[in-house]
Formats: C-alpha cells, sequence, structure tokens
C-alpha cells in the first residue's frame, strides 16, 4: 500500500497583501523574490478580503521586515500600497510531486527509476495504455510503480501494463499483465493519417515500425499490386492501399485479420484490401497459381473455407476467390515510367512503375529482370470512387512484403517456382523480406542464406538497418528483385487445381 500523507511537505511561506490593482505591477517589482515552484502560481487569493490578493513571496525570505528584498524595491512598493506581510502555510502533498519524484523515495537508492514508457492511444485519444517494460530487481516494486504512474497520468492513461516474458509465440503477441486502470487493451492508434485498431493482447503491434511503414510504402505507387505476407492489423496494407496499391494482406493470427479488416474499413480502403488467415507460404502459393480459366479456382474454395472462421465476422472476410471475379484485361503501359493518372470521366488508367525502388535506391541494373524495361504490360484499371479491385496476382505483383525478422528468410523458399512465366508480365516482384542481424553475421552471410532459400543468386540487394532490438541485434530489411532463376520450375496451368494447403 502506499502511504500518500508521507509525501507531503509543508511550506511556510510570507505573503504579501496587495490591492487587485497593483497585483501586476508588484508582480514585475518582486521578480526574482516570488515564490518559485513547478505548477504552483505565486499569486493567490486573499482569504479575508477579495479587494486584495496574496503575493507568495520566496522561500528563501523569512524577515516580515522583507530584508531580503533590496530595498529600492520596497519603497518602490510603499509607493504604491501600504506594505503587509501575513504567514502562509501550504503543503505539497502526493497530488503535487512527480512520478520521478514520488518513485525516487519509494524505491531503494542505486535503482533507476523508471521514467519513460510507451503510450498507445486508447478510444478515440481519450485514453492511454502505458506499456511498462519493467527490469527484474524492480519487479517487486511493480504495483506501486503502476499505482504511481497510473495516478500521475490519469485519465491520459487509463491502463498500465508490464511486458512479461519474451515473445515466443508465432502471433508475436507480447503477454502482458495489467497492473492498474481498466484491463481493457482495445485500443486505438494513429499512423501517418490511418487510424488503426487493435486489442494489444491479441494481436502484434510495435509503434516504433511507423517510420519503417512509412519508408517503405514511399517506394509504392498508385496501381502497384503489393502483397503482404505477415501483415498483421495492417501497419503496410491500408497505408498502401490509401495509396491506390491494390493489396493482398494475410496473416496467420486471426485477429490480425479481424482487425485489418476493420482497419480497412475504418479507412475506407476496403475495396483494395484482401485479408486471408492463411500460412503465409500456403498463402502466396495459392495465390500465385495460375487459374485454369479466367474463371475461379477449385482449390480457392478451400481457401475460403479457411477465412471463414467462426470468430471472424462474414462481411470483413474477403474470399480468396473474389480476385477471379474482378479481373479486368486492360490497357498497356510503359513499365519504366512514374505512375501517373489520367482521369477520364470517372475512370483513372494508372501507368505502374515497378522499377522504381531500384532507381529510387541509386542502383540502375536489372536485377534479376530479363525483361525489357521499356515492355509494354497490362493496365490494371481503378475507377475512383468504387475502385475494382482488378489485379490478376499469377500475371503481376510488384511487391512482396515479408514482415516477420524472426523466420521470413526462411519464407522466401515459398517463393521458388511460384510465378508462372507463361502468365507473368513485366518486372519480376520486388521481395522486402525482414531479418535480424547479430553481431556474429553480416549483410553477406543473411544473403547466402536468403539465395539458399531462395534458390537463385541475389543481384543487387538492398539492406535497410530499421532499428537496434538490442546491442548485439538490429532489424534490418532486405530487398531485392526475386532473380529470374527462382521462376524456373513454375508450374503449367493445371485444369484441376489441388490445393496447396
Ligand atoms: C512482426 S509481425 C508484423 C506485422 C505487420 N506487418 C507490422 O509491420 O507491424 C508478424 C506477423 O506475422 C504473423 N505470422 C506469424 N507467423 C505467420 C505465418 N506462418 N504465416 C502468416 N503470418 C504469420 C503474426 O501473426 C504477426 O502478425
Amino acid at each position: 500500500m502506499l502511504d500518500e500523507k508521507r509525501f507531503g511537505v509543508e511550506l511556510n511561506l510570507l505573503a504579501l497583501r496587495v490591492p487587485r490593482e497593483h497585483c501586476k505591477l508588484a508582480t514585475r517589482i518582486l521578480n526574482g523574490h516570488l515564490l518559485d515552484r513547478p505548477r504552483i502560481k505565486p499569486v493567490t487569493e486573499d482569504p479575508t478580503s477579495d479587494k486584495n490578493r496574496y503575493m507568495l513571496l520566496s522561500e528563501k525570505i523569512k524577515s516580515p521586515e522583507l530584508s531580503e528584498i533590496p530595498a529600492g524595491k520596497v519603497d518602490e512598493l510603499k509607493e504604491l500600497f501600504e506594505i503587509q506581510v501575513v504567514p502562509y502555510s501550504m503543503t505539497l502533498g502526493y497530488s503535487y510531486w512527480t512520478a520521478d519524484h514520488i518513485l525516487k523515495q519509494i524505491l531503494p537508492p542505486g535503482l533507476d527509476v523508471p521514467s519513460s514508457f510507451e503510450t498507445i492511444v486508447k478510444h478515440h485519444l481519450t485514453c492511454h495504455i502505458a506499456h511498462l517494460n519493467i527490469p527484474d530487481e524492480l519487479l517487486q516494486y511493480k504495483d506501486v510503480i503502476a499505482k504511481v504512474i497510473y495516478d500521475k497520468n490519469y485519465p491520459r492513461i487509463k491502463t498500465i501494463v508490464n511486458k512479461v516474458g519474451s515473445i515466443t509465440n508465432e502471433f508475436r503477441v507480447p503477454k502482458f499483465e495489467v497492473l492498474a486502470g481498466d484491463s481493457d487493451m482495445v485500443t486505438e492508434v494513429k499512423q501517418y493519417g490511418a487510424t488503426f485498431k487493435l486489442d494489444y493482447s491479441l494481436v502484434y503491434w510495435n509503434s516504433r515500425l511507423e517510420h519503417e511503414h512509412l519508408r517503405l510504402i514511399s517506394k509504392f505507387h498508385s496501381g502497384d499490386v503489393v502483397c503482404d505476407m505477415f501483415a498483421g492489423i495492417g501497419p503496410f496494407a491500408i497505408p498502401a492501399a490509401q495509396k491506390g496499391c491494390q493489396v493482398y494482406a494475410n496473416d496467420l493470427n486471426p485477429d490480425s485479420v479481424r482487425y485489418l479488416n476493420i482497419n480497412a474499413q475504418t479507412n475506407k480502403v476496403s475495396d483494395l484490401v484482401r485479408a486471408y488467415n492463411l500460412d503465409g507460404r500456403k498463402f502466396i502459393t495459392s495465390l500465385m497459381e495460375v487459374p485454369s480459366s479466367e474463371g475461379c479456382l477449385v482449390s480457392n474454395k478451400e481457401h475460403l473455407k479457411t477465412c471463414e472462421k467462426e470468430d471472424m465476422p462474414h462481411n470483413t472476410q474477403t474470399k480468396l476467390e473474389d480476385s477471379c471475379l474482378t479481373g479486368e484485361a486492360g490497357a498497356e503501359f510503359e513499365s519504366n515510367e512514374p505512375s501517373r493518372a489520367k482521369v477520364e470521366g470517372n475512370i483513372t488508367t494508372i501507368k505502374r512503375r515497378s522499377e522504381s525502388l531500384h532507381e529510387e535506391n541509386g542502383n540502375g541494373s536489372s536485377a534479376g529482370n530479363c525483361v525489357p524495361e521499356r515492355k509494354k504490360r497490362n493496365l490494371h484499371k481503378h475507377v475512383i470512387g468504387s475502385r475494382p479491385f482488378s489485379a490478376k496476382p499469377w500475371e503481376h505483383i510488384d511487391h512482396v512484403i515479408m514482415n516477420l525478422p524472426a523466420s521470413a528468410i526462411q519464407f522466401l523458399d515459398s517463393l521458388r517456382g511460384v510465378i508462372n512465366r507463361k502468365y507473368w508480365k513485366g518486372s519480376l516482384p520486388w521481395i522486402h523480406c525482414y531479418c535480424f542481424i547479430r553481431s556474429n553475421e553480416t549483410e553477406d552471410s543473411i544473403k547466402l542464406v536468403a539465395e539458399a532459400a531462395v534458390g537463385a543468386s541475389i543481384r543487387d540487394p538492398i539492406f535497410h538497418r530499421v532499428r537496434d532490438v538490442a546491442p548485439n541485434k538490429a532489424m534490418f530489411c532486405l530487398s531485392f528483385r526475386l532473380p529470374e532463376e527462382a521462376c524456373i520450375g513454375g508450374a503449367e496451368a493445371p485444369n484441376d487445381i489441388v490445393p496447396a494447403l
């Protein structure tokens, strides 16, 4: 139990009784001699008369004759009004002191006071969750730490949680214990103008990746087809769709997919986001399967079952077969031109530039791309207002995002032979594979692992350092164009496709 009374500090001050009309000038004259405490105003009401106010004098002034104040200043005041000095006491209690001040008094000397915590916004920006990472040596004080932080930040913060143990589950969801406040972990986060709803206790979320989400999305262009293998609740998928990309977004965690769909709706991009609840490997294989005709696949009906989990509302589920229904043969465009939208009535014709990332990174060589740079290829049509999802993933995908740093690199083998060259149009996709590099590893050693997985040599890889996650471990994004040799083994279009489930 926290005894709040023990933090009370009594201040025995002197105050000057000043007629209200002279307060402004007296404040100027007494500059440097008034009470100087954070969050306390040195001018207050006179409890005996509303014609006067009390000016609280500095704690250094002890003599009722004001001998600590230069005589000239006292004379100036005397010319304005009759000097009346009165005793004034006040107590600075628990509510006055900062969390840091209180915790320093509670915790044994030598232990660091937990001064920072990550907050995420809860319920329409009105309150937040504070996420603490209490170190082992402070765990016995966790309740009192949480209470003080809660008291000092309420109502801005309504829940204090502490991360328990390291993340071991495959959905990458940390375990939290609620230390103070209400246990509802449903929150809302804003990133780059998009709103993300999530249940912090059920899905993966890391606010520290905001910059990385933004960086990668900045490489995409309107009309790009994006495939997000480990999409979470959509921090890549939603802004990509907001940019006009057509996004296939997948996650193994059904709760992530539920929130992904909710977020697509909230941000008004449901028409550009297709959500799936599959293992990443199965997802990419099934997505890239060439249909036996432009009609729907037998195999995709299997995925439909996978998506229609009982705990997911039907209206927010996207069926893999839907992509077959909206496919549209398009006009032609030059693949290395910047995205350009030509508005004709309410139809926007989009020119795609899948070479962009390469160029923007100052790397002009056509890594693994045997398709002539200026080859014309199909165009997605994009209707403003109700934008049909017209992508045919077996014909073209611009970007594949793989943000599961602990193991995404092992998933690269699922890209082997997945592209059927007979149907593919334009450049091969950019792969953005997140990984960790430890102090005993190098970019070259990681590249070798990626090459072994993809079954081809990777030309001109781009390693982008995302952030340091531990003293000897950093998160990187390895971007590369899928090598042509990785397409070898692409199957002919089968008539009756067996699901790769
Ligand atoms: C590191 S999080 C990334 C989420 C999101 N892309 C982001 O940037 O915040 C990885 C996600 O992959 C999902 N996941 C883990 N294993 C998976 C698998 N085998 N197939 C598909 N998704 C998986 C987890 O549920 C989690 O949401």
